[in-house]
């Protein structure tokens, strides 16, 4: 019997018939069905009609697994009972001015898979950062659109067309960014250990003998990729994250002490001090558990197949909730809750393993899963970490306002409103330099 397993991705035509689902409309199937957040539709559709169902989205046939059908039985994850920690909130230094929370992350992640590819901060030129999270904002958003347009079926090329200036407006300023960018770098012509990837990949391209022959448009996707998969998602994840320390100030406090006690007061968190930061890591992965930027993940069936005693012929798109996984209830206590001790306590690393790998799928899984999540990991324990250690963080004039998690409508897991907040000076690890 063929499993999840053996779904993979491709873009043809959509099919499947099968029993389990809720009653359908003419013409539009079970589009009525699905509200202004695709996961939160989805999940609620699933608690009614169990693990896996058959909808059919306009024109678009479809299955969708609350979970994955491939996950093992076994115990749930021994939960931390005892809940109470002992911190209260740190005094306030010296007031900074007033920031766009979510401007930041993306200001500093931008030393991350764009530094890494490109040698360059985006926090060296403020526009470019700017810019930058304004193209990703924008490539989400329209690929949300172009997404939900399949369910027109054959007339989706309509959807596209109504969509095209858009489109090719995003495309130009992409285009024009990353022509800048190459432009900078065969004016420095930089060799040996300079070099970045932007660098190696050009070297590549100019190469007659390369084995492989890649033209500049396959070079621009590529850094694309990079840039889109790599900022999006990790900078979404560090404000959800961040936004949940705020309002659980005795988590927020913590999670310093920790980091002051393990790397002292003089220095950043440093990769390598990550190892010796359990609540920290048990931070991101809450963080990235409840707030999964790509809440739900799509396959197609390669093969006719069966799961779970139904039919899904070849080319099924399946749709797969992560976001409902890592909230299920039957896995995770209290599962809407923010409370990194869920993370600390398992009875051995081999089932922690086990466990993790089919309840926590921020990063999607099998081999089409996220291919930076090391990297999305490492940004994400480097950012949350310097966040705490160099900040209080104040919402609104109010001493107990509480950031507002509202999500954005449409199929990704964005904050709905633009979060301003105080950061008041903690800690200064630049001080002593100047
Ligand atoms: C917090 C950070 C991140 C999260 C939560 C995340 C999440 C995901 C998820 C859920 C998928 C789909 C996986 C699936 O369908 O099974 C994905 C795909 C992908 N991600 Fe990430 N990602 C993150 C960071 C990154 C970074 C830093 C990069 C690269 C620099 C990256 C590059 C990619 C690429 C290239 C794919 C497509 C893989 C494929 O189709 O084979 N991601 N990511």
């Amino acid at each position: 019997m063929a499993t999840l397993k053996d779904v993979h991705d491709t873009n043809s035509a959509l099919c499947f018939l099968t029993s389990r689902g809720p009653p359908a409309l003419p013409l539009i199937g079970h589009l009525h069905l699905i509200g202004s957040h695709f996961h939160i539709s989805l999940q609620s559709l699933s608690a009614k009609y169990g693990t896996l169902f058959y909808l059919r989205l306009g024109a678009s046939r479809t299955s969708l697994f609350h979970r994955l059908l491939w996950q093992p039985k076994y115990s749930k994850p021994r939960i931390l009972r005892s809940r109470n920690t002992r911190n209260s909130d740190s005094p306030m230094r010296c007031h900074t001015q007033n920031m766009g929370f979510s401007a930041l992350p993306m200001v500093t992640i931008g030393v991350s898979p764009r530094r890494m590819a490109m040698s360059t901060r985006c926090s060296d030129r403020g526009d470019d950062a700017e810019e930058i999270r304004e193209m990703v904002k924008d490539t989400f958003e329209l690929g949300s659109k172009m997404f939900l347009g399949d369910v027109l079926g054959p007339l989706r090329k309509v959807g596209f067309w109504l969509y095209a200036k858009k489109a090719m407006d995003v495309h130009l300023r992409i285009d024009g960014l990353l022509e800048r960018i190459l432009k900078a770098h065969e004016d420095q012509n930089r060799k040996g250990e300079e070099e970045d990837l932007m660098d190696i990949l050009l070297k590549v391209q100019k190469d007659d003998k390369a084995e492989v022959k890649m033209t500049r448009i396959h070079l621009k996707a590529l850094v694309l990729d990079l840039f889109i998969g790599g900022t999006g998602t990790s900078s979404e994840v560090i404000l959800w994250t961040l936004a949940e320390l705020i309002n659980h100030p005795n988590a927020f406090n913590k999670l310093r002490e920790e980091i002051e006690s393990v790397v002292g007061g003089t220095r950043l968190v440093e990769d390598s001090d990550v190892i010796s930061l359990p609540y920290l890591q048990a931070v991101v992965k809450e963080g990235l558990r409840l707030h999964p930027p790509l809440p739900v993940t799509t396959r197609s069936s390669r093969q006719d197949c069966k799961i779970d005693g139904f039919d899904i012929p070849k080319e099924t798109m399946i749709f797969i909730n992560l976001y409902a996984i890592m909230r299920d209830p039957n896995t995770w206590e209290n599962p809407n809750e923010f409370w990194p001790e869920r993370f600390l306590i398992s009875s051995s690393k081999e089932q922690e393993n086990v466990e993790e790998a089919f309840n926590f799928l921020p990063f999607g899984a099998g081999r089409r899963a996220c291919a930076g999540g090391k990297l999305g990991l490492t940004i994400l324990h480097r950012t949350v970490a310097a966040m705490v250690q160099c900040f209080d963080w104040k919402v609104g004039g109010d001493q107990d306002a509480k950031v507002n998690m509202e999500v954005a409508k449409g199929v990704f897991m964005h904050v709905a409103h633009p979060l301003l907040c105080l950061p008041v000076v903690h800690f200064d690890p630049f001080a002593s330099r100047t």
